[in-house]
């Protein structure tokens, strides 16, 4: 019998800030293609275990690994580079910069072309760039963000600032795509054109997503299983239908909706 490796495996992490754990002997795996809630109630470390993930903070206990490879130690950029990319729960934008220098920024972090090529300006430099160029375009015109392509960041509308940052996160070319509530702020018509683009993209470009997200019905609806975080432990993992009828969750979450 042959045993699947997992895409992504967490075994047994965690890390603490002075008194606190803020995630405990946590366990996660993460198949190929495979489309992932990640809940709790606020202060649960959902954000602290993305930032375990990506290399911001390395764990104090266990491993982290993707593809069968440890993560553990290495800088945020090597783990993009690995293919582990993310957006933040706060857009991180370059505000001052067009829409298609947010998304060539993230190319150059993979740019084959050396730096001497760069700095002397080698035609290679500009064929290169060129390249970028193009793939920066086809993914803002998924994202059906090319008519602000030379827009300023900052001067694009709240949802469509979402979009580029997950536009941004797709261009280093990750395996994994972690998504720190997304639809944070978004009105409902555009939580929806969200949540279907990134089912079209999660197929597009044959992504496995974690996303955390406080809107309980949009997790529930898009996400094949969950895993549920409280004070920095894991408490439940399973499909929409057991999270929303296991009692330790519900009581995490003391009378918030999880419906
Ligand atoms: N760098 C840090 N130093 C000290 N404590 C931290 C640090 N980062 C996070 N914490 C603490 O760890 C706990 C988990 O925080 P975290 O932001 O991961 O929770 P969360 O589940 O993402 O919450 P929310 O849903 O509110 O965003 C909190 O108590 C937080 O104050």
């Amino acid at each position: 019998m042959t045993t699947k490796t997992p895409l992504l495996k967490v075994d047994s992490i965690g890390i603490q800030f002075g008194g606190l754990k803020a995630v405990s002997d946590v366990n996660i795996e993460l198949n190929s293609g495979e489309l992932v809630g990640l809940i709790g109630p606020n202060g649960a470390g959902k954000t602290t275990f993305f930032n375990l993930l990506t290399g911001v903070y390395e764990p104090t206990e266990g491993v982290i690994a993707l593809g069968g490879e440890k993560l553990n130690g290495l800088a945020p950029y090597r783990i993009t580079r690995k293919g582990i990319s993310r957006t933040f729960q706060n857009i991180r934008l370059f505000n001052e910069l067009s829409v298609l220098d947010n998304v060539k920024v993230a190319y150059h972090s993979l740019a084959k072309h050396s730096m001497v090529s760069s700095i002397l300006r080698l035609p290679s430099f500009f064929s290169g760039e060129r390249e970028m160029e193009e793939k920066a375009i086809e993914f803002l015109e998924i994202f059906k963000l090319e008519p602000y392509l030379h827009e300023k960041a900052k001067n694009l509308p709240y949802g469509q600032q979402r979009r580029l940052e997950i536009a941004r996160a797709l261009a280093s070319n990750p395996k994994l795509l972690l998504l720190d509530e997304p639809a944070a702020g978004m009105n409902p018509q555009e939580t929806h054109d969200l949540m279907n683009l990134i089912g079209f993209i999660r197929k597009k470009f044959n992504l496995t997503v974690l996303l955390i997200e406080h809107d309980m019905p949009l997790v529930m609806g898009v996400c094949e299983r969950i895993y549920v975080l409280d004070h920095g432990q894991l408490i439940a993992q399973g499909s929409p239908e057991e999270i929303r009828n296991n009692p330790k969750v519900i009581e995490a979450y003391l009378g918030e909706e999880v419906s």
